[in-house]
């Protein structure tokens, strides 16, 4: 499942990476053993002659539990994709050798969604030929760029850029923060964390106050638009270019998604395995809890999960290196495909493994209450998916604002994209395929089912928006008025595509591996393909995608899903080749003795260093003693 890190004795050699001890850790040593991680893994990296994939490896062996994720993931593809071919001569080698260190600063206290109001300002001064960027008001800090706290001395600042009196919109700068002698902020330059966090405490998310802070023009980066020295605006490609790194990294993202969940299904199958508690027969064996299908239903859909998103980061990645060539070629055909697709994924993929990987915590009783756990920890980590890299509404309405202009396109008999293609099919032509029972168990016949319910999920909205604005609503009316059923269509179409990457990556599967992989992976795919149903069962009965018969011949199947997936449960987590270090969970440990990890890591608790701890002496004792206590 992960290309197996050949180099992984090495880096869990050390200390440094062995992650037990980090419970307990403050803030600032939290930041501090980011930085000194991020380091090391780049010494190894020359030490042993690693490639970049090797070093993105061992950063995803960490759970990202390292410094510079933000110059690694933004600010350096942000120049990649955002600066000339100067630009780039100049600020890549600074940025690659950690010369300079940078953040991506978009966005402010006042807004992050809606970027056309951001309120940073990039004013052009002919006189000097620099821009004056400012943050007008208390609202138009930069407020959330990771790195930007403590660490950035640049910063590529998303600002609105202003020629005289005239205001073109959102573009990107380079701006140095603080002195590459002293780390201070330069003059005009207000700068710090903005405070403990849910999770992620290792990153120093930032604030940042412009005031008139003066740079050369040549800092603007100018790949997409440019000025001139006497002041003219040049627009050299689409402004959505000046998007792209956000993009990049929803998909990131999803294989973020796909690396927590994974971590989440081991820890709770492997648990599962070895705990035993209470019995079905009076009298008799305690059982594995892996055997309560209850506890089966808890946990499988985060174990298909991971198969389903790993096969979908597969896919996602040939799609969107495709488009970025042509993109980087001045070809922007594939922009809105690539952006429609990744904004809904995104959402998705982060929907789905923080539902699924609160119920794998569930699923660990008491025990996953505990840190040592970890499965709450990665859920804590993994929170912030839902929100970065745009809010999931908001990245689910831009799916559907794609979808929109699809089957309009379909309806008009042009061509549409590769993704969007069942669009094309006469949707009144459709008829369930699943006719007696064993039909469902065959993926294929499921994958229909998917593709129609998704098709009438985005004809009816657009049937819908239709109606509102012929019965004379305005189109914001009309579109605020259809938000819900937006969001349920997009929704719709990414499950669609996860549905497909799984049929079509098992079924590409079998004509290499053994027919033993091939049918457990089948089966996987096919849980995968009715719980979805099962779960979405009201949209799939709307949409006449099934009736009430197949919906009852369906949710029999997955139950038996669940059996056939028992015997391979482990396994398939195994399969993950991942080292206990980067799991890190004391549940979760590949020799399956859960309880001598607990207790292991009791004993590391800080609490437990002492037998007696200091509130004993100074309010127990008189306390039990019966001694009156002093004035508290
Ligand atoms: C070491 C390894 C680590 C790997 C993992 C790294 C993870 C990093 C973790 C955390 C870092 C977090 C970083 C951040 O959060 S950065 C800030 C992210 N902010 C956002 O995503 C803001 C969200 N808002 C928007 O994107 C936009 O405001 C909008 C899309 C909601 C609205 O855009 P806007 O231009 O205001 O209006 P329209 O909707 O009308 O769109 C206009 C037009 O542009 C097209 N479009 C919009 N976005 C994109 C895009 N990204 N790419 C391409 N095209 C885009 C849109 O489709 C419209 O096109 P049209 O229909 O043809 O007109
Ligand atoms: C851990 C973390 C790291 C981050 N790192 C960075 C970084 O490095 N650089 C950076 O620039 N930013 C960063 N961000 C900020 C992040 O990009 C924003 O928080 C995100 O884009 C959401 O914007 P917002 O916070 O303004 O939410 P809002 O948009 O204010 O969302 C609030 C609510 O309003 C709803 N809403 C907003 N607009 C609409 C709409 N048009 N239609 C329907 N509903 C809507 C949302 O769905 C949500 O429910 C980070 C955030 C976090 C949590």
């Amino acid at each position: 499942m992960q290309k197996t890190f050949k180099n992984e004795k090495i880096l869990f050699a050390e200390p440094l990476f062995q992650c037990d001890g980090l419970a307990g850790f403050t803030r600032s040593e939290l930041y501090e053993n980011a930085i000194h991680r991020t380091l090391r893994i780049n010494q190894l990296k020359k030490e042993h002659n690693w490639t970049q994939e090797d070093f993105d490896i061992a950063i995803r062996c960490l759970n990202y539990e390292v410094g510079f994720v933000i110059h690694l993931s933004m600010f350096i593809p942000a120049i990649e994709r955002l600066a000339t071919d100067d630009q780039k001569a100049k600020w890549l080698p600074l940025a690659e050798s950690y010369r300079i260190l940078g953040t991506y600063a978009q966005t402010e206290l006042g807004h992050g969604t809606n970027l056309m109001a951001l309120e940073t300002t990039a004013t052009f001064d002919p006189r000097t030929d620099e821009f004056v960027l400012r943050t007008p008001q208390l609202s138009s800090m930069k407020w959330w760029p990771g790195s930007l706290g403590k660490t950035a001395t640049h910063a590529i600042v998303l600002a609105q850029l202003i020629i005289g009196n005239k205001n073109y919109g959102m573009n990107p700068f380079m701006v140095q923060l603080r002195s590459l002698e002293d780390h201070m902020p330069l003059p005009g330059i207000i700068v710090g964390d903005i405070g403990a966090k849910l999770g992620a405490n290792s990153n120093d998310n930032g604030f940042l106050i412009l005031n008139d802070v003066r740079i050369p023009r040549e800092n603007m980066l100018a790949r997409n638009s440019k000025v001139t020295k006497d002041g003219r605006y040049i627009q050299t490609s689409t402004n959505k270019a000046n998007y792209a790194t956000m993009v990049l990294v929803r998909l990131s993202i999803i294989r973020w998604a796909e690396d927590t969940i994974k971590n989440g299904s081991l820890i709770a199958i492997r648990y599962s395995a070895v705990r035993r508690q209470s019995s079905l027969q009076a009298g008799g064996p305690e059982m594995q809890v892996l055997d309560y299908q209850t506890q089966q239903y808890k946990i499988f859909p985060s174990l298909a999960a991971s198969y389903a998103l790993f096969f979908t980061y597969e896919a996602m990645m040939k799609e969107y290196e495709i488009a970025y060539a042509q993109i980087m070629r001045g070809n922007n055909q594939l922009l809105g495909q690539i952006h429609g697709q990744l904004s809904g994924l995104k959402a998705f993929a982060s929907d789905l493994v923080t539902y699924e990987l609160e119920m794998c915590r569930r699923s660990c009783g008491g025990h996953g209450y505990l840190k040592a756990s970890v499965v709450g920890e990665t859920l804590l980590h993994t929170l912030p998916l839902v929100t970065v890299e745009g809010d999931n509404t908001v990245m689910y309405l831009q799916c559907a604002r794609y979808l929109l202009k699809q089957i309009a396109k379909a309806l008009a008999g042009q061509d549409v994209d590769e993704p969007t293609s069942y669009l094309k099919k006469d949707i009144l032509s459709y008829t369930c395929p699943v006719q007696k029972g064993e039909h469902c168990t065959n993926p294929n016949y499921l994958l229909k089912i998917y593709t129609q319910r998704a098709h009438s999920a985005i004809a009816s909205v657009a049937r819908q928006l239709q109606f509102d604005l012929e019965s004379g609503k305005d189109q914001s009316s009309a579109f605020n008025n259809n938000l819900v059923s937006l969001v349920q269509a997009a929704k719709a179409h990414c499950q669609l595509c996860l549905m497909k990457n799984f049929v079509e990556s098992v079924s590409a599967l079998e004509r290499t591996c053994s027919e033993n992989l091939a049918s457990v992976l089948r089966q996987l795919c096919l849980y995968f393909g009715l719980h979805g149903i099962v779960t979405a069962s009201g949209e799939f009965l709307e949409s006449e995608a099934i009736g009430l018969q197949q919906l009852e011949w369906i949710k029999a199947e997955e139950l038996k899903s669940l059996a056939a997936i028992r015997p391979n449960a482990v396994a398939l987590v195994d399969a993950f080749d991942l080292h206990d270090q980067t799991v890190m969970s004391a549940l979760g440990r590949y020799d399956g003795n859960a309880y001598q990890h607990l207790f292991e890591a009791a004993k590391r608790e800080p609490m437990n260093q002492t037998q007696v701890p200091p509130a004993y002496y100074k309010y127990l004792r008189d306390l039990i003693k019966g001694q009156p206590l002093a004035k508290l």
